[in-house]
């Protein structure tokens, strides 16, 4: 490889190889100009010092991507090998085609297939007279189809590419915006004075792919000795595994003994022959450095951010360390392990002392400590501030976000600083979703401040949430119809609750209900489902936005659009619905004065508020409405029917109380409700207090200040924890109890004055619904509770109900809430 080189710097010729690669890459070719010419496109223009430095975003991100998902079975055991082959794969994908290709099955099975068969042992290539045995046992055929899905794959792709630069909006990865691909269509057969196709581009791009995800260890040579006394053409197999084993270089060389290389200046670069894993000279690896660069993030990062162990009951020594058969060397069994997060004191850590910020727990790199918020972040943040204190500075992603679990600093945040603090981040999905027009995600500004004057003044006055009265008897007459029909049988009360929240949410805010039990009822009821779990979905990139290309792959950005473009359209028809009936003015929306939210919100001029009023704004405040009106009303009452099925002495309490003064009328009505409100409403303050339907919600801050004596830096995210502020033992006594009495001789309310109870946060951002709110839940429970004696099916009793949760901000009870109901009145 070095005194012979140019005599040994051929390749022999592998007819699977050679098919696959349209017989034009570098890594196969035989010596000649053309492999002259296309290696050096490779070292000076793929590969250089400069290009694998410009792949440096490609690599972090992806380091990024490949921590975050270990950390997501964190404590668990995972396929580290698994999870590597897919890091390398993703990278590459990206720096040749430039975006990642092989995210679906499909295409990822065709790789895999083609890495196989350019592996596959083809008898035809030691004994060419027996190559007929292919047509028969398959092999041909299976070339074949590979390379006729390759090639049209890579047509596809380098289509994309030119179509890219004729539109000249497209950048690729690298410092530069250009990926292997743009690099080799720029290159001009006349340049480089050998002919230079498409097939030679797709050869080049796929052996170059190949080499780096999986068959980096080729090392076969073909001697192509012109000279007498060597014959021409005498394959050379250079075993890289044995001269890095060879006792003569290298003492104990069976070992793993990093430290052999203290004091040695031996390297991998190619200089030193004992050690040829790339192989220097002529046919040596021209992706070394990148090689080497992927390896050592890669790495490094494994190792800073995780502490590993085996799964139980094995130790290291008892590890497999079986190989695969092949050229590239696999480990045969794929590494299991178990990943922890290590706890490292960082440099960031000490900082923080001198910027005397709050308390924080350690962090990973990048992620910060987003991994901890794992599947139900109101518990997890407790538990967090359980340690480190009720006001805490965690980093998600790259924000720092403090984390409010107390009254003391609620109040702190949504009183005493509530001007400073009375800001929302901004958070891609909803942004569009919401037009970036809305209410509730608008940062603090001119804009804002009208908006939640109109909703304020003119939606949600106590004048309007009395008007709406209508629509909250004659919605509760039929729920209680529908449970009534199923009587005596089990049914589902949160499906029921779902539809008689959303239908008085529609007819309030669009006039009329749009989502009827027909087909078209049942497709607008999907659509504002996804609507609202989209608007509530973790998104990695509102966290770590250099990484918000991700949605691309996992088919959330995809989502977003098909979900805009329907609610889009249908508030569209809505809307011109309204403006027909105004200009005929014979329609009469609900509410006293006839006017629904959307009349209300078209009869919005600009002029008076100053601030650009379009249909889209229109559209923004309506859909708030239903983000912020629909789950929340369902879960509230969801939550309060669970705890009392499993406090069965507490629901009769209630119940007797309203029954002796409703003394046998058919149905609560709202006129009843100041009598009988007493009970009901301390079930409803302990439910809010134990399962506030939005368990965590968001603001930012607007300035630099200080709470506690801490710094707090402007644009610094707060999470109030409205969960865990429930059950602060410093404010509750037993906590962790249902125990509706406790309000008994207390003036303690949820209407934001009061920081021990925060279900509808305080302030200025204050949720401005709540008297809306609480008219709702109070009749259907009043009915709920009047109506119907409830039991468990299979007379399953109450302590036996599962209170899992779901996963979100908003805490839906995770199983459906199945209860029998049976008619108290007819009964008695
Ligand atoms: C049980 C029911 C509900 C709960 C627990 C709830 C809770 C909340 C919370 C915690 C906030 C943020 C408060 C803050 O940052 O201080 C909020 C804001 C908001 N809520 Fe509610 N909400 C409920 C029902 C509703 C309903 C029915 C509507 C509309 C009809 C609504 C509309 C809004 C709006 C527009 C905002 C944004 C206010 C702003 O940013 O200025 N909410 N809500």
């Amino acid at each position: 490889m070095k005194t012979h080189d140019l005599i040994f710097s051929s390749r022999p010729h592998a007819s699977f190889l050679n098919r696959l690669l349209y017989g034009k890459d570098i890594a196969f070719a035989p010596y000649g100009e053309y492999w002259r010419q296309t290696r050096k496109i490779c070292v000076l223009q793929l590969l250089s010092t400069h290009k694998v430095q410009s792949y440096r975003t490609v690599r972090e991100e992806e380091t990024v991507l490949m921590i975050q998902k270990i950390s997501e079975s964190c404590s668990l055991k995972f396929d580290l090998s698994k999870m590597m082959i897919s890091f390398t794969n993703d990278i590459i994908c990206r720096v040749t085609l430039g975006r990642k290709y092989f995210g679906d099955h499909e295409s990822g099975e065709m790789v895999k297939k083609f890495v196989y068969l350019v592996g596959a042992f083809n008898v035809g290539d030691f004994i060419p007279r027996l190559s007929w045995v292919n047509n028969f046992n398959g092999l041909e055929k299976r070339v074949e189809k590979n390379f006729r899905e390759l090639d049209c794959f890579l047509d596809g792709v380098i289509e994309e590419h030119v179509c890219k630069k004729l539109r000249k909006d497209g950048s690729g990865f690298g410092e530069d915006g250009e990926d292997f691909v743009d690099v080799l269509l720029g290159v001009k057969e006349s340049s480089i004075g050998v002919p230079f196709f498409r097939d030679n581009i797709k050869a080049i791009v796929m052996v170059i792919s190949l080499s780096f995800s999986s068959y980096s260890h080729i090392c076969l040579r073909y001697c192509q000795f012109i000279s007498n006394g060597w014959p021409v053409g005498f394959p050379v197999i250079i075993n890289a595994w044995a001269i890095g084993r060879d006792p003569v270089s290298w003492e104990d060389p069976e070992e793993f003994r990093p430290k052999r290389f203290l004091n040695s200046t031996i390297d991998y670069k190619g200089y030193d022959f004992v050690l040829i894993p790339f192989r220097e000279g002529r046919r040596g690896c021209p992706g070394t450095m990148f090689a080497i660069a992927n390896v050592e993030l890669g790495l490094a990062n494994l190792l800073y951010s995780f502490d590993r162990s085996l799964p139980v009951g094995l130790t290291g020594e008892k590890l497999d360390m079986g190989e695969i058969f092949g050229v590239s060397v696999h480990k045969k069994d794929p590494l299991v392990v178990i990943a922890t997060p290590h706890l490292i004191k960082t440099y960031r850590s000490a900082l923080k002392t001198n910027l005397n910020m709050p308390p924080s727990p350690t962090r990973l790199p990048i992620i910060g400590n987003l991994h901890q918020l794992g599947t139900f972040p109101h518990r997890n943040l407790q538990n967090l501030a359980k340690k480190h204190g009720p006001l805490m500075l965690i980093h998600l992603g790259q924000y720092p976000t403090l984390i409010i679990s107390s009254a003391d600093t609620a109040r702190e945040i949504m009183k005493t600083q509530d001007h400073i603090f009375s800001s929302r981040p901004h958070i891609s999905f909803p942004e569009r979703l919401f037009y970036g027009k809305d209410i509730a995600f608008a940062p603090y500004g001119e804009y804002w401040k009208q908006a939640r004057k109109i909703c304020v003044l003119q939606l949600l006055t106590a004048h309007k949430v009395q008007s709406y009265r209508t629509v909250r008897e004659e919605e509760t007459v039929l729920m209680i119809k529908k449970i009534s029909e199923s009587c005596s049988l089990k049914f589902d009360l949160s499906k029921v609750l779902i539809s008689f929240t959303n239908d008085i949410i529609c007819r309030v805010a669009l006039g009329r209900k749009y989502f009827g039990d027909d087909e078209s009822g049942k497709r607008m009821r999907k659509m504002l489902k996804e609507f609202v779990s989209l608007a509530d979905i973790f998104n990695i990139g509102d966290f770590i936005p250099r990484i918000s290309w991700v949605n691309n792959f996992n088919g959330l950005e995809k989502r977003i659009e098909k979900c805009f473009k329907e609610v889009d359209c249908f508030l569209d028809g809505v809307i011109e619905e309204h403006i027909c009936k105004n200009l005929r003015k014979d329609g009469s929306g609900f509410g006293e004065d006839g006017e629904d939210f959307v009349d209300v919100l078209l009869g919005v001029e600009e002029s008076s508020i100053g601030v650009p009023f379009s249909r889209d704004h229109i559209k923004a405040i309506v859909m708030d409405m239903f983000e912020g009106g629909t789950d929340t009303v369902c879960i509230a009452i969801e939550w309060a029917m669970t705890e009392l099925i499993r406090h069965p002495h507490i629901m009769k309490e209630v119940q007797e109380e309203i029954r002796e003064i409703m003394k046998f009328k058919p149905k609560v009505e709202e006129s009843d409700l100041n009598k009988i409100q007493h009970s009901l409403q301390l079930v409803i303050k302990e439910t809010l207090r134990l399962h506030p339907p939005i368990s965590v919600f968001i603001r930012e801050s607007l300035e630099n200040t200080k709470i506690q004596g801490y710094n707090i830096p402007a644009k610094t995210r707060v999470i109030i924890n409205a969960w865990a502020i429930g059950r602060d033992p410093v404010s509750w006594e037993d906590p962790e109890e249902f125990r509706p009495k406790r309000f008994l001789n207390s003036t303690i309310d949820y209407k934001g004055r009061d920081f021990e109870l925060t279900p509808f946060g305080a302030g200025k951002r204050g949720c401005p619904a709540i008297m809306f709110t609480i008219a709702n839940v109070e009749l259907a429970l009043a009915n709920l509770l009047y109506q119907f004696d409830w039991t468990l099916p299979g007379g399953l009793s109450g302590e036996k109900l599962d209170m899992a949760e779901t996963f979100g901000v908003s805490v839906h009870k995770k199983d459906p809430l199945v209860l029998i109901a049976t008619p108290y009145l007819i009964k008695t």
